[in-house]
């Protein structure tokens, strides 16, 4: 089995076909920014820190290859490139934080008299190669404190069980996850009970992938139905719920997978604390609230066939966001790298 989601040496990117999980691992070839548009489009690679990654990275490859002596030529073939990737899919921002930090980037080497076409090309890629690195840094210090706020709410040394939704780990990310990883946390730390993980409908992001990483690294863990998350908390005394997050907006109302705002409402009715885990690169704070999350709607066939098998009623009509929006009120906290944040003091108190 592996969990590595992306594979990449300079000018190599392979990413790991999520389309084919659980049953075949198989790594597809990215070799310029329209390999990387595509498998982000098709979901082949998927994760808001994941897309960002892959579709940064496709441009490395591409521009490794070139031979571009003019700076200003290649500052405008990138600018063109970027927003091309960010286009792939609307709704996670990280793709495009990433591409705006690059443009500037770009601006800046191409505009410095001392920088060689050269060096811009160098210092441009290794850029976009740091951030492999970063995320599973930040992804390692969100694990730490969103195991550290779990367990700040408990007498003793109980143990915990959680409720996560779609796929936050190492198949979302460069490594270790977000929700996932906070998950994981939980488990060295030897305090994670159990964790119950939603199929996912109708991707099954949870069902073939999140139960894939649970599996592999042996974490106790429960799949359920999404239909039964209120059964599941009626039943089963859940400590925490925690999520991932694709978009969260200055006011902490955070676009995520669908579904999540109703298992939202169902924590807020059984009084459970509901977590949003996101890197700082997930937080749109230009956005001032999730009124205007801009949510993906995916093809008729991903709700009514798996694979070449159809399960819907020929001819019926389909809706299918991919994401929802969960206003701040259901939010107890976000879980972020430089540590945890009420929604309503996250734009004055998130390092900028
Ligand atoms: C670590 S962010 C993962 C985030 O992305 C997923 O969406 P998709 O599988 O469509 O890319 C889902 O919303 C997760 O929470």
């Amino acid at each position: 089995m592996s969990l590595e989601s992306i594979r990449y040496e300079r000018g190599r990117l392979e990413i790991l076909d999520q389309l084919l999980l659980p049953l075949q691992t198989r790594y597809v070839k990215v070799q310029g920014v329209e390999d990387g548009w595509k498998v982000i489009n098709k979901m082949q690679v998927r994760g808001a820190p994941a897309i960002a990654i892959v579709g940064c990275l496709s441009l490395a490859i591409e521009l490794l290859k070139e031979d571009c002596s003019d700076k200003k030529v290649m500052r405008q073939e990138i600018e063109g490139k970027l927003n091309y990737l960010v286009s792939a899919r609307p709704t996670a921002v990280n793709i495009k934080l990433a591409a705006d930090d690059l443009i500037n980037l770009a601006n800046s080497l191409s505009a410095d008299e001392n920088v060689t076409a050269n060096d811009f090309k160098e210092r441009f890629i290794k850029s976009i190669e740091n951030m492999l690195i970063k995320d599973i840094e930040d992804n390692k210090a969100i694990g730490k404190f969103g195991c550290e706020a779990i367990l700040s709410r408990l007498e003793g040394d109980s143990h915990v069980r959680v409720l996560t939704h779609c796929n936050t780990g190492s198949l979302a990310t460069a490594g270790y996850g977000t929700a996932l990883g906070v998950i994981r946390s939980l488990h060295a730390a030897k305090r994670l009970e159990h964790v119950y993980c939603t199929e996912t409908r109708p991707y099954n992001q949870g069902a073939r992938l999140t139960a894939y990483e649970l599996v592999h690294e042996k974490i106790p863990s429960t799949l359920i139905v999404d239909s039964m998350v209120s059964a599941l908390m009626h039943a089963r005394n859940i400590t925490a719920v925690v999520v991932g997050a694709d978009r969260v907006a200055a006011n902490g109302d955070t676009a995520n997978k669908i579904g999540t705002y109703q298992i939202a409402i169902v924590a807020k009715h059984h009084n459970v604390p509901f977590y949003v885990a996101a890197p700082l690169t997930s937080i749109d704070m230009a956005l001032k609230s999730g009124e205007r999350v801009k949510i993906e709607e995916r093809p008729d066939r991903e709700m009514t066939h798996i694979g070449e098998h159809r399960i819907a009623a020929p001819g019926i009509n389909c809706w299918n966001p991919s994401f929802d929006v969960t206003p701040a009120s259901l939010i107890t906290g976000i879980i972020t790298e430089k540590g945890v944040f009420t929604p309503d003091k996250l734009y004055e108190e998130v390092p900028k």
